[in-house]
């Protein structure tokens, strides 16, 4: 198996994107559903983030308040950092038994949508693709506030929060431009994806836990055969 990272900026279309992923059948992970969960009541971010910001970021039933958190970490980045060692440890966490779990399944390869992929850099040595849903800054911005029903001066503070898309484009393998009609991305995640299945870049890791697997049972063949009868 080899992992694919997927990124971009915010409502550059990355959910869009990786919905035909799913529908073409492949495993995909998203961090940001992933990021959701563990900020949910009773897991250890939850409480970290009401330690850090106060219950002032909390909606009655006790969940976080995402409008609330979102406003004032995206507009300070010393709280943004904050929220960002406290999520993402657990995000990793997740991700990482989420993509045992698909290897285990035999899957090929498995695409993983990280939204800040390139600001933290940290998954970068364990991908061998990496893919960027570009758009070009004012078709982001209308999408974003449309979307999210912000006003102008709260949607540039998102998209300010996160390295410009240009950057991205040329850090990453492969860019899926999202700028114009969505048939037009469809065709092009459809092609990617034919180019990832003839892959033959799964088979170094399948080859090596088969060969290990084949190790083991001789080993343990062994010992039964000639060790085990004289004990
Ligand atoms: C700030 C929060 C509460 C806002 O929630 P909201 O529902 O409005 O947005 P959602 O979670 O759907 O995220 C939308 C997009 O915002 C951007 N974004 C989210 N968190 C961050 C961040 N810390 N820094 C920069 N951009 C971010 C990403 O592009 C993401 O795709 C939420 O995003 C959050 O808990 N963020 C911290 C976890 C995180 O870093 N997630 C990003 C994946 S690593
Ligand atoms: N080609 C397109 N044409 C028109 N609208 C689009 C296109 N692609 C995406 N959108 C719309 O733009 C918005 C952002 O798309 P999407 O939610 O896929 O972005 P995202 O990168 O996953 O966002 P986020 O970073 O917030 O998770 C959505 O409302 C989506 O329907």
């Amino acid at each position: 198996m080899f992992l694919v990272g997927l990124t971009g900026g915010i409502a550059s279309g990355k959910s869009s994107v990786i919905q035909v992923f799913q529908q073409l059948g492949c495993a995909v992970i998203d961090v940001d559903v992933i990021a959701r969960q563990v900020v949910q009541p009773g897991y250890p971010a939850h409480q970290r983030i009401v330690e850090a910001f106060g219950t002032e970021v909390l909606l009655e039933n006790g969940d976080i308040d995402r409008k609330v958190l979102g406003d004032l970490i995206f507009n300070q980045p010393d709280r943004r950092h904050l929220l960002n060692t406290i999520t993402h440890p657990e995000i990793q966490k997740e991700m990482m038994k989420e993509t045992f779990k698909y290897f285990l399944r035999g899957y090929r390869y498995v695409i993983l949508d990280i939204p800040l992929l390139f600001e933290t850099k940290k998954l970068l040595k364990y991908l061998k693709h990496t893919v960027v849903v570009y758009c070009d800054r004012d078709t982001q911005l209308a999408r974003l506030m449309q979307r999210n029903n912000l006003n102008r001066q709260d949607a540039e503070a998102r998209i300010n929060s996160q390295l410009p898309l240009k950057d991205k484009v040329r850090m990453a393998r492969h860019v899926l431009d999202n700028s114009g009609e969505w048939s037009l991305t469809r065709r092009q995640v459809i092609l990617l994806h034919t180019e990832l299945e003839r892959s033959l870049e799964y088979l170094p890791l399948r080859l090596s836990v088969l060969t290990g697997l084949a190790g083991v049972a001789s080993l343990l063949y062994l010992l039964t055969r000639y060790l085990l009868p004289s004990l």
